[in-house]
């Protein structure tokens, strides 16, 4: 693709298998990362071992540990951080940050504390640049991304021009890029998803079976959908690619990391346990307290985010979980 430069920042699964992408399109693309150990062997091996083993790095990707050489001349920043080090990376790039530069942000999260989706986020670091702000989401494990597997994904964001150039920029013949201007169900549908996939893991952790796993999911996407249509979303989006279409290839992989956490949680591992035994991010968990705050403060009724909120950081087991979510008051199905 002719003169343009992309600079992936964040060397993790997701940066890598991105990366990885355009580079084998051809798009000069510069990974960069914060661990230099982890960049010298992906130039060095041509595989990130620790977080996307396995998969081939092409020739024509350079890794560097470099911040300011990443981002000299790029057209595109694509951040791929986990969402609670977005603010982060951004005070790094504010200072080097172009007008012209389009920022393309993967993580899939809501700030602790702040309770801000990724775009308020950037907006308050880079308020002049609103704008260039723009978000890839969608189901799309980077294992499967990494080995050309076919996957749809969504790109959102405020200027329709822009949705454009991403869409561009990433398409290939095994990955179809959609545009969708609903900002905030795409950014939600993305970010909330982990929660029931943690919750959907416990399930299997506890050696339930498909039935309630199936009946967790289409609720969770019910309560997900509830939250988007009082923060201004639109109803459809959570019917597509960052509703339905994420919640699906996530709540049951055995690439998710949010899944596998629900599993260890379910066999009884704690916190702590889990998460070191994932090694890498479980965006659900945070997401899961970020949310839970939220739904209170909003006044949404988020009975399944709840639940798991309090098996995360209150001390409910499982069961006890479950069993509050089966014997609540009865209700009517489709109630936004
Ligand atoms: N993996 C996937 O399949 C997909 C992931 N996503 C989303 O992409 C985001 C990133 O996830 P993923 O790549 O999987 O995560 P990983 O855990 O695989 O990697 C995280 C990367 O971010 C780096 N990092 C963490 N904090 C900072 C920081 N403050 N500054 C710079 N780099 C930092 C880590 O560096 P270090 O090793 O030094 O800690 C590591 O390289 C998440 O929000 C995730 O939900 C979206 C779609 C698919
Ligand atoms: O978002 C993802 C796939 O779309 C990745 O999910 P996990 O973070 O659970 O691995």
């Amino acid at each position: 693709m002719g003169s343009i430069k992309v600079a992936v920042l964040g060397a993790g699964s997701w940066g890598t298998a991105l990366s990885n992408l355009l580079a084998q399109k051809g798009v000069n693309t510069v990974l960069w990362g914060r661990d230099a150990a982890v960049i010298e062997e992906i130039n060095r091996e041509r595989e990130n071992k620790r977080y996307l083993p396995g998969v081939k790095i092409s020739h024509e990707l350079i890794a560097n540990a470099d911040l300011e050489f990443a981002l000299k001349d790029a057209n595109f920043l694509v951040a791929a951080v986990p969402s609670q080090a977005f603010r982060d990376l951004l005070q790094k790039i504010k200072p080097y940050f172009k007008p012209e530069q389009i920022l393309v942000n993967t993580a899939k999260g809501i700030e602790e504390g702040s309770l801000l989706r990724m775009s308020a986020v950037f907006t308050e670091v880079l308020p002049e640049h609103r704008d260039n702000y723009t978000i890839l989401s969608g189901p799309s494990h980077a294992e499967e991304v990494g080995r050309g597997i076919p996957t749809a994904i969504v790109v959102s964001g405020y200027s329709p021009e822009k949705l454009q150039e991403v869409q561009e920029l990433f398409s290939t013949e095994y990955f179809r890029v959609y545009t969708n201007d609903d900002l905030t169900g795409v950014e939600l549908g993305g970010s909330l998803k982990n929660i029931i996939a943690i919750a959907s893991g416990i399930c299997t952790g506890l050696g339930l079976g498909d039935n309630t796993r199936a009946a967790l999911v289409t609720r969770g996407l019910i309560e997900i959908t509830r939250l988007g249509i009082k923060l201004g979303a639109r109803k459809e989006t959570f019917m597509g690619l960052s509703g339905l279409g994420d919640l699906f290839v996530t709540a049951g992989s055995r690439h998710s990391r949010n899944y596998k956490a629900g599993i260890l949680i379910g066999e009884g591992k704690s916190l702590e346990e889990t998460q070191k035994e994932i090694n890498m991010v479980v965006e659900g968990i945070r997401t899961t307290r970020a949310a839970y705050q939220l739904a209170k403060r909003l006044g949404v009724e988020m009975p399944i985010t709840e639940a798991l909120y309090k098996v995360l950081f209150t001390g409910l087991s499982p069961r006890e979980g479950l069993f509050g979510l089966m014997t609540r008051a009865k209700k009517e199905e489709l109630n936004f």
